[in-house]
């Protein structure tokens, strides 16, 4: 049995710590805002994120930052991409030497093109900053529904040690040495599932669908691979798993922010209306900026971004992609 604390009660935090509950570990739930600490302690549910789920009273939830985490073997860090730095900072004096942090969020952060475990890091310097990402519905883990991830680590060890605590009959975890790449296919196939969303929102067919995801993850490869990530993660559990799920569930924000666009929606109102976090949409201009700076051909990407910033209408984005220029699928070279 390990000692975990889980750092935000957003639907994933929360559902990662009953997880880890049900695994027979000792869980501490830390919220950012002592009212919200306060009312899940009460209902013991979150009616509006994760209706039905019960989150059990062995869980002590709390909002106080050195309770949450002293003594403690791993934390795992589940705050929206968005906040994470500003988090980060404000828990870095709790923080012993070598504490195992495990990064969930996933995101690039826009001014510095920074994926989440590298801002922990330069946060958080006296961390060992891990990741665990993958084709992981909140509702659907909550509920114990057969989900598979991937845990990447410095070390093999602790990457090894991490999968042993998450892993449960319903919760198979993978381990890989690609951090670099299993953080950025975790940030870029939410951009991608904004677009697949809006073909959805437009009417659009299944072929449509196919071909997003396709065209997505050599997008997604491209620059992985140009950045130093390896070739195989996108193929993997964080690479074309999460980009399907993402483009294809109901329960994806960002399926349901672009759907909402489709639909005649402006990203402010999608967001409005989604009322969880829509990373792709903060990590948006991140992979236009990164595509730019490491030269590598990203059309969806592109579109996405002026559908979102540029308020071009949903249509003419596809029309555009439908229409560049003759492309190989793979080079003759
Ligand atoms: N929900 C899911 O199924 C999954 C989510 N993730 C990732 O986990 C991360 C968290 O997402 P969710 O739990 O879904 O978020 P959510 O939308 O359910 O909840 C938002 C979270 O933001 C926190 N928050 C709001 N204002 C804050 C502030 N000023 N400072 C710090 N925290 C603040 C809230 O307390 C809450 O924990 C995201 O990066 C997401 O991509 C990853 C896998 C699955
Ligand atoms: O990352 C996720 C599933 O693996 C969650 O995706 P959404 O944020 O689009 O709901």
């Amino acid at each position: 049995m390990a000692k975990i604390s889980v750092m935000g009660t957003g639907s994933w935090g929360t559902a990662l710590a009953i997880l880890l509950y049900n695994n027979g570990h000792q869980v501490m739930l830390w919220s950012a805002h002592p009212e919200k600490a306060v009312s899940l302690n009460e209902t013991r549910e979150d009616s509006g994120k994760l209706p039905g789920v019960k989150i059990p009273e062995g869980i002590v939830i709390t909002s106080d930052d050195k309770a949450a985490l002293t003594d403690v073997d791993v934390t795992v860090f589940a705050s929206p991409s968005a906040y994470i730095r500003k988090v980060s900072r404000r828990l870095a004096p709790y923080v012993r030497q070598r504490q195992i942090i495990v990064n969930v969020a996933k995101g690039v952060e826009e001014n510095t093109l920074m994926p989440v475990c590298d801002i922990i890091k330069e946060e958080i310097p006296q961390a060992d900053v891990c990741v665990l990402s993958g084709p992981s519905h909140a509702e659907e883990v909550s509920r114990g529904l057969p989900t598979t991830c991937v845990v990447s680590a410095r070390r093999k060890e602790t990457a090894e040690y991490l999968q042993g605590l998450f892993m449960s009959p319903v919760f198979r975890v993978y381990t890989t040495p690609d951090m670099l790449g299993v953080e950025l296919g975790g940030a870029l196939k939410n951009v991608i599932a904004l677009a697949a969303g809006t073909a959805d929102g437009l009417g659009y067919g299944d072929n449509t669908k196919a071909a997003l995801i396709t065209r997505g993850i050599a997008e997604m490869t491209r620059l992985g691979v140009k950045m130093g990530a390896k070739l195989e993660t996108f193929a993997g559990l964080s690479g074309i798993g999460d980009l399907i799920v993402t483009c294809a569930s109901v329960h994806s924000r960002n399926r349901r922010a672009g759907y909402l666009m489709g639909k005649g929606y402006t990203m402010e109102q999608a967001m409005k209306e989604v009322q969880m976090v829509v990373e792709g949409v903060y990590s948006a201009k991140a992979a236009k900026a990164l595509a730019e700076k490491y030269d590598v051909e990203m059309p969806i990407v592109m579109e996405v971004n002026k559908l979102l910033f540029e308020n071009k209408p949903a249509s003419e984005a596809v029309k555009d992609l439908m229409q560049r220029e003759k492309q190989g699928e793979i080079s003759w070279e």
